[in-house]
């Protein structure tokens, strides 16, 4: 469970997060809805220890990620960019790696690395250099990175961006099975019909601020709109941003 207490973060001259507050449950699917520079990106690195707020905590399964930073961040897979993978690695190695990034000796790391690659079927490619992957191996092999060491959160910052009808198929079916397995999933998007097919709980902000939150159809009654796109809309006050 991820718990994002009053974070609040200027940038410069930007408000870029104020007072931002809302939790991320298990077995849940959670979105962060907002048009461009509303401050997704801004909220998931503070929920990653990357970047200190001003003010406010982000709390993963009890553990402070700036009082406890090491322990919240093992509670945590982060999905990588799939298109920045280090093109001459395996994704055995590549997986391995990160599996002893995250505290795994070398041999808890290997058989690790052998049931994440069985789980996302990816025994053939698992040994070929990543040079040359389609987007949607790619894809597989950062989403293995990401949940090697068995995180119990999982954190994707627009994870869609880039990628083909396949691949993003391929990733929401994955998503889906690791909620049914119990996992916290929280991923930032401004793609409607992606966060409508995938979330039980949407966040909405703006501006760096909470503007609403519940189920899509919570927020689609809350508005009196027949889909979240115009629920949004609403709520926002505005289109920017909004993806077909
Ligand atoms: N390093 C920075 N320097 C200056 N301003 C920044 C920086 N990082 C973020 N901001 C500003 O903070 C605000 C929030 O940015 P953020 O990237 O979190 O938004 P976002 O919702 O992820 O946007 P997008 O959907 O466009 O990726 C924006 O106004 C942005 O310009």
């Amino acid at each position: 469970m991820i718990k994002v207490e009053h974070l609040t973060k200027t940038i410069g001259d930007v408000n870029a997060l104020q007072d931002f507050s809302f939790s991320a449950e298990n077995g849940q699917i959670t979105g962060l809805l907002g048009p461009n520079g509303a401050g997704k990106t801004t909220a998931l690195r503070s929920v990653f220890g990357m970047l200190k707020p001003d003010h406010g905590d982000a709390i993963i399964d009890g553990f402070s990620i700036l009082q406890n930073p090491m322990q919240a961040r093992q509670q945590l897979g982060l999905f990588p960019d799939p298109f920045g993978l280090y093109e001459r690695l395996t994704p055995r190695e590549y997986i391995e790696y990160f599996a002893q990034l995250n505290g795994m000796n070398k041999t808890t790391a290997k058989q690790a690395t052998q049931q994440v690659l069985e789980l996302m079927k990816m025994q053939e490619i698992a040994d070929r250099r990543c040079k040359g992957f389609s987007q949607g191996q790619r894809m597989k092999t950062a989403l293995a990175q990401a949940i090697v060491h068995k995180p119990n959160n999982i954190v994707l910052d627009e994870p869609t961006r880039g990628l083909d009808v396949m691949s993003t198929k391929m990733l929401r079916n994955t998503l889906n099975q690791l909620k049914h397995q119990g996992h916290c999933i929280l991923f930032s998007s401004h793609v409607m019909h992606e966060v409508s097919a995938l979330c039980d709980k949407v966040i909405v902000m703006n501006k760096g601020k909470l503007i609403a939150q519940g189920s899509p159809d919570e927020l689609c009654q809350m508005t009196n709109q027949s889909c979240l796109e115009d629920a949004f809309f609403k709520l926002t006050g505005t289109d920017e941003g909004i993806a077909a």
